[in-house]
């Protein structure tokens, strides 16, 4: 497949196992490819009765489901892992044509997918609940059981993955799930529900319904969705939880973040660089727990920031689906003028661009309808600025310079977002104790924006609650019950 020729035909729905147009409609929308610009797909939202079918379709599978071992769940969440890795060229192409992202990190991405399947496959086989001894000979045990029908609500980023580690966990505790994506990014989550069910998923066990704001309420109103799992920007994160309260349904939020990275003078310089690139320029800056506010030492400013630029001068923007691309083009075209709208706020309130922040034209005359910018590097920042205290979700990194660990402690975690933080350092003591002070929910030292699966992942503050990846996720997908048993006579109280 190359870049220009891709178009969807098929249904992009799925449910009881197929894929399938909606029974009603509640509006279109239009999903592009963001490297040039065209449609790829237009789809009907799914509406009310559709949401039903879906959820009906699921309660049948978790009927099923829910009765089976955990090492019966691990077999087909481990044949689903192969398939993916079988796959992952096909599906990280298809992800970088709907969402724009390099090929090179596509694949990435996809490997912490079949990762996750394998990971929640482990914990699937082992669940187990405890068993209490009581006076008398009496006992109680625990069991862990699933929730029911869960939905999942993704964006656009990382639409894939995101997929996969909502479904992974949900589906190892004896869940079905019911997974909305982005009406961005409509394309990639059939594809995991085909391999669902190929791995031998029983059918309405993963099912798909397309839509935005309208066809998302269907799902969070309904009476028989048990738990639902978003992930996606603060207002909307209020909405789901408001939705949520009404139905006493438990929730996780996976929402946004404008987190910190701090680089001490005593860094490893090359490190840090690559760290702040790390932190910045994933998915062209399109990521929640990005580092955009980047502390640097006031000793080593200098030195680190000409070498910062040098670096990010040398990122292969273009098309994505070539090998030797690192950055391709943004969401859409509105996106692409709020982050440059970003930069132009930037520079009228006092920062300079050191590089980028500027629309590009690739040569190629295919991609010239694309949304591409260069990637930015803002100086002279202020804590009081929008483009240091607002998530900008570009590829924008605003550098600020500070003197003693505890001034930027203080403003490091002077913010309403808690998604994660890292810091640069040679001295151990300083890390775990810097590590220790920051509210974040995930804090890297000497790294960023690494992504192992064993290692839970979710936020402080406005940046949510609950988490994703790593053991307690099963937590968040199942309920205990407490089995109480006498093995007397009852000893009444009348
Ligand atoms: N913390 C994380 O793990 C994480 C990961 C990716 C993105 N994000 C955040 O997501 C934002 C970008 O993603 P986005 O633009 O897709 O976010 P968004 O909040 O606009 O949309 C997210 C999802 O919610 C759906 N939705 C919108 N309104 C809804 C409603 N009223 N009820 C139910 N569903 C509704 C959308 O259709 C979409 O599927 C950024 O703020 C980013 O930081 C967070
Ligand atoms: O974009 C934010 C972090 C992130 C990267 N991949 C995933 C998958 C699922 C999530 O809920 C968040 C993220």
């Amino acid at each position: 497949m190359s870049t220009g020729t891709f178009v969807v035909s098929q249904p992009l729905n799925y449910r009881g196992g197929a894929r399938v147009e909606p029974v009603d409609a509640s509006g279109t929308e239009k999903a592009f490819e963001p490297a040039t610009g065209r449609v790829i797909a237009t789809f009907a939202c799914s509406g009310e009765k559709e949401v039903n079918l879906a959820v009906e379709n699921a309660k049948a599978a978790f009927k099923l489901w829910s009765k089976k071992s955990g090492l019966e769940r691990c077999q087909v969440l481990l044949e689903a892992a192969r398939i993916i890795k079988e796959r992952k060229d096909e599906i990280a192409t298809v992800e970088t044509i709907n969402n724009g992202k390099s090929i090179f990190e596509a694949r990435l991405d996809v490997d912490t997918c079949w990762q996750c399947l394998e990971y929640y496959a482990g914990l699937a086989a082992s669940m187990a609940g405890e068993h209490i001894q009581l006076p008398g000979g009496s006992f109680g045990y625990t069991r862990r059981e699933p929730l029911g029908v869960c939905v999942g609500i993704g964006a656009w980023n990382y639409p894939f993955q995101i997929a996969c580690w909502k479904s992974a966990p949900a589906l190892a505790c004896g869940n079905a799930m019911i997974f909305k994506p982005s009406p961005f990014t409509p394309v990639s989550a059939l594809l995991l529900a085909e391999i669902y069910t190929k791995a031998g998923a029983p059918p309405g066990l993963f099912n798909v319904v397309q839509g935005g704001a309208a066809t998302g309420q269907f799902l969070c109103h309904h009476r028989e969705v048990a738990k639902i799992s978003f992930t996606g920007s603060v207002p909307t994160g209020v909405k789901i939880m408001e939705m949520s309260a009404k139905g006493v349904k438990p929730i996780t939020l996976e929402l946004g973040g404008k987190s910190p990275l701090i680089i001490f003078s005593d860094c490893n310089m090359e490190n840090a660089v690559k760290g702040a690139q790390m932190a910045n320029f994933l998915t062209q800056g399109q990521v929640c727990c990005n580092g955009t506010r980047v502390f640097v030492q006031k000793e080593i400013a200098d030195k680190f920031i000409n070498e910062v630029v040098k670096q990010t001068q040398k990122i292969k923007l273009g098309d994505p689906l070539l090998e030797d691309t690192r950055m391709g083009p943004l969401i859409n075209a509105p996106h692409l003028e709020r982050v440059l709208g970003f930069v132009k706020l930037a520079k009228e309130q006092g920062a300079t661009v050191l590089c980028g922040g500027e629309v590009y034209v690739p040569e190629d005359p295919k991609l010239k309808h694309g949304y591409y910018m260069t990637p930015c590097i803002l100086t002279n920042c202020r804590d009081d600025m929008t483009c240091v205290k607002e998530e900008i979700f570009g590829p924008v990194m605003s550098i600020l310079t500070f003197g003693t660990e505890a001034e930027v402690l203080e403003r490091a975690n002077d913010t309403t977002f808690g998604l994660a933080a890292g810091v640069f350092t040679r001295d151990i003591q300083r890390a775990h104790r810097v590590a220790a002070e920051l509210q974040a929910g995930t804090c890297y030292i000497n790294n960023y924006n690494v992504s192992p699966v064993e290692l839970p992942f979710g936020g402080y503050k406005k940046s949510g609650f609950g988490r994703e990846n790593g053991r307690v996720t099963i937590e968040y997908y199942s309920q205990l019950k407490t089995v109480c048993v006498e093995m007397g006579d009852v000893e009444s109280a009348f």
